[in-house]
Formats: C-alpha cells, sequence, structure tokens
C-alpha cells in the first residue's frame, strides 16, 4: 500500500517516533510505501507531501516536534476541503490510506472523514493527555518531567528567599499535568481546570506553609476558571480561528497571593517548553507502539478506529469512543492530592 502520514494540532515530543516505527513495519512487514503529508490535513487537501523512505526515519524515536510541520486547518472548512475532494486529490497521488495522528480536534475531523468513506485511522497525541479511551497518550510524561524538573528549580529559590513560587502549566481543559507534576514536586497547592477553588483557600494553603517556615509551591493549570469568572484568563485574547490563547492566570494568581497574605510571590509561566525538546523513554516507547497499531490498522482497514493503550496493551478503538467528551481529571483524585496541600 501507498501511505500518507500527518501531524496535526499542537505539537508534541513523540510525534517523530509514531512516524518512525509506522513506516519501519510498514516497509519490514509489508512493503508499504510512505509518504509525509505537510502540516496536517492542509498538506492532504492541498497535495503537499515527501515520500518517506527507511533513511528519512532514521533517529527519529528520539527527536522532539515534527518532521512533517503542523497545522490547525479543518478538513472540512478548508475552500478544497471536504471528502469529495479529499478522496480525488488521494487518488489522483497514489494515496491508499492516511495515518491521522493527532488530538480531540483533529480526531473528530479524522473520525468524520472515515464516516464519508475517507480510508483513516488515527493515533492519539496530546501533552494534555485529555484523550478518552486511552489510559495515556504520548507526550504527556514527557510534560510532566519537564515541569517537574522546572519546579524542583522553583523550590530552591523559593526556600532561599522565603517566597511563594507560583508555576502555570499547560492544560486546556484538563488538571493531569498540574495534578501529576505538582504531586510530583511536592506542590502546596495545585488548581485546575475541573476544581473551583476560592483564592481564600488557597491564600490559607500558602499561610500555612508559611507559618511552617517553608516556601510555598502553587501549581495552576492555564485553563483553572478563577473564583468570580466563568472563563479562563486568555491575557493574549484569540486565535485566528477564534480559540482563546490561554495563559496568564499564574500572574493573577501571584497578585492575589501578595495582596491577601503579605507574602511576597513570584510566578513562572513553563509555556511551550513543556511541549518542546525530546521525548521520554516511556513515550518514546508509547508512541513506537502507537505507530506499529496504526500501521496494522491500516491493513485491517479499520477505518475510524485509533490505537491505544489500556492498562499495558495496545488495542483497537473506535474513535467514537475516544470522543465522547474529554478525559478529565476525577473528583477522587484531586481529593487524594489535596491531603498534601498547606500545612
Ligand atoms: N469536529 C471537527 N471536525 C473536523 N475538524 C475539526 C473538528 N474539531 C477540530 N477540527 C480541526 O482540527 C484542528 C486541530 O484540532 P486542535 O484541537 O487544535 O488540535 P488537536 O488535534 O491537538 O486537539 C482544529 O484547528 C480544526 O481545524
Ligand atoms: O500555543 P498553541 O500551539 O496554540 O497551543 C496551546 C495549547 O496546546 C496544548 O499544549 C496542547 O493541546 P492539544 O493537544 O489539543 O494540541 C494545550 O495545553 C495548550 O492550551
Ligand atoms: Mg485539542
Amino acid at each position: 500500500m501507498r501511505i500518507g502520514l500527518l501531524t496535526s494540532g499542537g505539537d508534541c515530543p513523540g510525534l517523530n517516533a509514531v512516524i518512525r516505527s509506522a513506516v519501519l513495519h510498514g516497509i519490514k512487514s509489508y512493503g508499504d510505501e510512505f509518504v509525509g503529508i505537510r502540516d496536517g490535513w492542509r498538506g492532504l487537501i492541498e497535495g503537499d507531501h515527501i515520500e518517506l523512505s527507511r533513511q528519512d526515519v532514521r533517529g527519529l524515536a528520539r527527536q522532539g516536534g515534527t518532521i512533517l510541520g503542523t497545522s490547525r486547518t479543518h478538513p472540512y472548512n478548508h475552500p478544497q476541503g471536504g471528502p469529495e475532494n479529499i478522496r480525488e486529490r488521494m487518488r489522483r497521488d497514489d494515496l491508499d490510506a492516511v495515518i491521522a495522528i493527532g488530538g480531540e480536534g483533529t480526531l473528530a475531523g479524522a473520525k468524520r472523514l472515515a464516516d464519508d468513506g475517507v480510508p483513516v485511522v488515527g493515533v492519539p497525541k496530546t501533552i494534555d493527555n485529555d484523550l478518552k479511551a486511552t489510559d495515556y497518550t504520548f507526550g504527556f510524561d514527557t510534560a510532566v518531567s519537564i515541569a517537574t524538573d522546572a519546579m524542583d528549580r522553583l523550590r530552591t529559590t523559593g526556600e532561599s528567599h522565603s517566597r511563594c513560587m507560583v508555576a502555570e502549566v499547560m492544560g486546556r481543559h484538563v488538571g493531569w499535568i498540574a495534578l501529576h507534576s505538582g504531586m510530583a514536586a511536592g506542590a502546596h497547592a495545585i488548581l485546575i481546570p475541573e476544581q473551583r477553588v476560592s483564592i481564600d483557600q488557597v491564600c490559607e494553603w500558602v499561610q500555612q506553609v508559611h507559618a511552617r517556615g517553608r516556601a510555598a509551591l502553587v501549581v495552576v493549570a492555564e485553563g483553572y476558571v478563577p473564583e468570580g469568572s466563568e472563563e479562563a484568563v486568555a491575557d493574549k485574547g484569540q486565535e485566528a480561528d477564534g480559540r482563546p490563547r490561554l495563559g496568564g492566570i499564574g500572574n493573577w494568581l501571584t497578585d492575589q497571593i501578595e495582596q491577601h497574605t503579605g507574602i511576597e510571590t513570584r510566578n513562572t509561566t513553563l509555556g511551550h517548553i513543556q511541549r518542546g525538546g525530546n521525548p521520554t523513554g516511556f513515550d518514546r516507547v508509547l508512541a513506537t507502539r502507537f505507530g506499529i497499531k496504526a500501521l496494522d490498522l491500516v491493513h485491517e482497514q479499520a477505518w475510524g478506529h485509533m490505537a491505544a493503550l489500556r492498562g499495558t496493551e495496545i488495542e483497537k478503538v473506535n474513535l467514537t469512543e475516544a470522543l465522547d467528551g474529554l478525559k478529565e481529571v476525577p473528583a477522587s483524585r484531586y481529593e487524594e492530592a489535596k491531603i498534601l496541600f498547606g500545612r
């Protein structure tokens, strides 16, 4: 078969490892040919691609980012998009199938296209870990490792100055990165989109920590909705597609803590550092296994399905299952973390 690979949505450490293993498995096991589609759905729609040989994927398991580029092009809203155009374009470009590697937005597009007769399978990716039907997505472990390392550093400088340190991490709709990195770094408060916590409560935790002679670490997910507001903070406004560019909650929280407690407080926003660089060993293995499974799904013609991690096994799941809402942090996991907050 001649198979196209594309990466779409926010980039994520491990994307290249998926590309590599799918190509290696296809060449070795099935005699397939591969095409790397540039910039997500845009490249598929516009026929912008490159041939991918075994040589081209050499050493890719450890390389962050995506060699194919990514975009947030909508496969239906693009002027030459839609299933008829895409099927015709694939016929002209001699493509038998597409492996779409992306998050909930990309996979929603993949599902719709599969339902409309386009031969496409999915691979789940997101540092946020917000996709249902898979226990983990690659990129998450890397983001948590980077954030944990950064927080360890914030703690030593915080302790030296007896300051409260705030760390703003990614997590648009869910607080998995905040929960895991905060717990790993011994945070004294963790604020996530799923939980409403009052500023008085946050200040109480900070004061309790201060009173026992420690410098508090407060971790906040960018998507946390502050008291008295209905939306997450987006200081930079909106993207061209109307999506809010989240960020700013760390600064807001820092001001609030300082005003309410009188404790000197500093904010650090980790931003895209969490998404860059080499994937961890865990993410390389997960991404590699997803790539192998996705290739098998193509040969099964399991259009509209994706690879997923269930326990320790990589399984086939219908995209409908993965797209049935977001995987939020359960209240019980937050209650468990809360045992460690404050005093
Ligand atoms: N329901 C949908 N149908 C088709 N395309 C979609 C849908 N939702 C999102 N998309 C497209 O997928 C792109 C990537 O989604 P986004 O949420 O930004 O990244 P990710 O795939 O990482 O979740 C979006 O910019 C949009 O163009
Ligand atoms: O700066 P960008 O690329 O617009 O993306 C920011 C968003 O992408 C993420 O890093 C990952 O989200 P996706 O997995 O949906 O792409 C979010 O945590 C963040 O809100
Ligand atoms: Mg998304």
